[in-house]
Order: C-alpha cells, then sequence, then structure tokens
C-alpha cells in the first residue's frame, strides 16, 4: 500500500553504471508530490540513465528506489504494470511512431492499459490531444506537423492515462526558443492544472529558470551529485565553481 506523505520519488544510495563505467556511486535525493525537478550535468554523466532507472528500465548496481514509499525492486510482474500507468514518459526525440496518426499514437497507452471500447478510446485520444493544443490534427501522421507539434502530441500521448509523474528526456532539444518556451508553458500547465509531478532531463538554462523548482546536477569525475536545490539560488550562491560555471555559461577553467 503506498504512504501518501512519502516523497513520490526517494533515491537511496544508487550505485549506477555499465560494467566498469560507475556513473553516479551512493547518491541520495527525493522529489516531492507536485514538483519539477530538472536532472542536470555535462555531456556523458548519466542523466538519461538516471531517467532509465527511476522508471525501472535499468536496475541498480546498488542501492534503492521507491515511488510513492514503494520500492522498484524487487517488483513482480503485475507490480511493475500498474507502476508502469502511474508513469507518462517522453523519451528523447519524442518518439512517435511515424506510420501512425497522432490519435492512433495516443491511444496506444489507453489501448494497453484500459477496456475502454474502442469509440470511447478515440475520443479519450481527441481530449487529450485537444488539451496540448492539437485539436484538428488528429489524423495527421508525425512526418505532416512540426517539431514542437510531435513533441506536444509526444506529451499527449505521456499524459494519456493521467499519470501522477511525468519523466521528459530533453523535451525542448532541437526547436527553436520560442517553441521551447510554447512547450514550458505546457509543462507549467501540466504540473498546476493536474498536480502532476514531473522529472526532466534538459541542457536549456532558460528552460530550466523558467520551469524547474528544483535541480538536481550529477558530475561525471566524482560520480556524484554537486548540487541539488532551486535553480537561482544555486546559480548564485553554490560554493561550487563547477556548479556556478554551469549555471552561469562560463567555460571551465584551464
Ligand atoms: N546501455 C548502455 N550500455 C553501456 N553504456 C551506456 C548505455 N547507455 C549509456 N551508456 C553510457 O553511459 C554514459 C552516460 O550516458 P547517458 O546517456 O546517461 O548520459 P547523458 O548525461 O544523458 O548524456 P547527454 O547529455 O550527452 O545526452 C555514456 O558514456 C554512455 O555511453
Amino acid at each position: 500500500m503506498a504512504d501518501e506523505s512519502a516523497p513520490v520519488i526517494e533515491v537511496r544510495n544508487l550505485t549506477m553504471g555499465f560494467d566498469q563505467l560507475i556513473l553516479l556511486e551512493q547518491a541520495s535525493f527525493t522529489v516531492q508530490r507536485g514538483e519539477i525537478c530538472a536532472i542536470l550535468g555535462g555531456s556523458g554523466c548519466g542523466k538519461s540513465t538516471l531517467l532509465k532507472h527511476l522508471i525501472g528500465l535499468h536496475r541498480p548496481m546498488g542501492g534503492k528506489i521507491f515511488i510513492q514509499g514503494v520500492p522498484m525492486d524487487p517488483m513482480d510482474e503485475d507490480g511493475y504494470r500498474n507502476l508502469l500507468q502511474s508513469f507518462g514518459v517522453m523519451y528523447q526525440g519524442g518518439a512517435l511512431l511515424g506510420s501512425m496518426t497522432l490519435v492512433q499514437n495516443v491511444a496506444l497507452p489507453i489501448e494497453a492499459y484500459t477496456d475502454l471500447p474502442e469509440e470511447s478510446v478515440r475520443d479519450l485520444a481527441c481530449l487529450k490531444l485537444a488539451q496540448v493544443g492539437l485539436q484538428g490534427f488528429e489524423d495527421h501522421l508525425p512526418m505532416e506537423i512540426s517539431g514542437g507539434m510531435k513533441k506536444r502530441a509526444a506529451i499527449a500521448r505521456a499524459m494519456a492515462l493521467d499519470p501522477a509523474m511525468l519523466f521528459l528526456d530533453e523535451p525542448s532539444a532541437g526547436l527553436d526558443p520560442v517553441t521551447s518556451a510554447e512547450l514550458d508553458e505546457l509543462i507549467l500547465e501540466i504540473n498546476k492544472n493536474l498536480g502532476t509531478t514531473v522529472v526532466l532531463v534538459s541542457h536549456e538554462l532558460a528552460s530550466i529558470f523558467a520551469i524547474a523548482h528544483r535541480t538536481i546536477m550529477l558530475d561525471k569525475n566524482t560520480r556524484s551529485i554537486i548540487a541539488d536545490g532551486d535553480p537561482r539560488f544555486l546559480r548564485d550562491h553554490s560554493p561550487n565553481p563547477l556548479v556556478q560555471q554551469f549555471f552561469n555559461r562560463q567555460p571551465p577553467k584551464r
């Protein structure tokens, strides 16, 4: 039984990596209900890998991850299936199926996880598309719409089952600044109106300052979390020069 007062996500002493490559050692942090938490850090430090651990795609080398108070591992198939329904995930690039229309893409999780009749599935998928501003584009293929619209459609699909948690891997990658700001607005709206907890990986400082309540910064060299807090506070007050450099866009000192 999930403990409602527990943090939505608790990472306790996580060690993660692949074979000889250790990316994080004994790292701990929590994400509170309703927070927008951004995972930051230099290229290759393990941001996407951490996200994949949080959704159960990779298993920790050490430590534990609790989702809504429940340990992820060990978890039987039914337990994991239930857990998946509380997650919405948008992978890097959006990953819509190119041969399916937008409404068919959004319908996929609804078909997989509910017993709704075909007509209701379509109605619900159309509603989700309307919620992200894509009314009228239901029967378009992904190749027929812009990059920003593809991201919106991917978010509609991730939100199809009204998940408590939304995981986004580099949502603004490849978007122009205006489209990226529009996507930020959409993420904020979802967070405010539905109370969805959002965990995202991002490189975009403008976007991080616009939407993140919390940032967690990973460091490849020390295999640790070197900052955890409000991005503005970290930019102005972090004692760690690496964190200051990142937030102030300064190249590392030679
Ligand atoms: N399945 C895998 N098997 C082995 N190594 C992997 C695997 N996935 C990622 N890696 C390696 O782990 C390291 C971290 O990768 P990851 O994609 O998590 O970094 P990242 O911080 O998200 O990077 P970027 O900002 O460049 O997207 C990289 O060196 C990558 O090559």
